[in-house]
């Protein structure tokens, strides 16, 4: 079976980086994310309604993007949090661009939203790049989404919960726990073992179109 093998973080980066190599660029690995997990959450949440994004600077951020803008093309009204800055890797700052074609409200790292009121939110703040404890912009964005889903709505963790390690499932204190994950592409421990698994929810597996070749790294 494709993608059985669960795989670490490092391991993960080393599959996209052939695939990258073997013609399927980052971005479009992103966008192929993005819309993956936007799909599951449009399953699961069919009427549009009030969407909240909490992004961190990095690639998982980027996903978040994607799923913004998805979600606004699809009738949504979307608010992105910012919730660490502006981001920096190159593939999250060209989808950040591409939300100012859009009605989306981006809101800066100090403008912290309410929690009450959303349908859903999506957990895009740390991904597989996390380890260690939060930091106070971290436990602000975590303590959000935990209260936002606390007041009804349906959390949505792109590839794992934040505050979570992906290799040690060890879970950080005010980490996010979520009604579904979807990862990209291969199970990491933190999708199966005990301690992560309570934090994810539902776990969702995702293609995001990596040739099997590419796994062999
Ligand atoms: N590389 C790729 O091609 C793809 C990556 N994807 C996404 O990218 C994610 C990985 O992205 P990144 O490697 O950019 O990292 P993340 O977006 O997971 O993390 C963001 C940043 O948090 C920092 N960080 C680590 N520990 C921290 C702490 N305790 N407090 C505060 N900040 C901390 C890291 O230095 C990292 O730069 C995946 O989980 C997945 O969602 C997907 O877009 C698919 C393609
Ligand atoms: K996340």
């Amino acid at each position: 079976m494709k993608n059985k093998a669960v795989v670490t973080a490092d391991q993960m980066k080393r599959i996209e980086q052939a695939a990258n190599e073997a013609g399927l660029l980052y971005i479009q690995m992103m966008e192929n994310a993005g819309r993956a997990a936007w799909a599951e959450l449009a399953a699961r949440c069919p009427a549009p309604g009030r969407l909240l994004v909490v992004a961190g600077k990095g690639n998982n951020g980027g996903d978040g993007f994607v799923i913004a803008r998805m979600a606004a093309k699809a009738g949504w009204k979307v608010s992105v949090w910012l919730a660490e800055g502006e981001p920096k890797t190159p593939d999250a700052c060209t989808n950040r661009a591409w939300l100012a074609e859009l009605p989306v409200t981006v809101l800066s790292a100090g403008e912290q939203p309410d929690a009450r009121g959303w349908q859903a939110a999506v957990d895009a703040l740390y991904g597989t790049g996390f380890h260690g404890a939060l930091r106070p912009a971290g436990q602000a964005a975590c303590g959000l989404l935990n209260r936002a889903r606390a007041s009804g709505a349906f959390v949505l963790a792109v590839d794992l919960p934040s505050g979570l390690c992906a290799d040690t499932s060890e879970a950080a204190e005010g980490a996010v726990q979520a009604d579904l994950t979807v990862c990209f592409d291969s199970r990491k421990p933190v999708h199966t073992e005990p301690q992560g698994a309570a934090y994810c929810g539902e776990v969702l597996l995702a293609d995001i179109g990596i040739p099997e070749a590419c796994h062999q790294v």
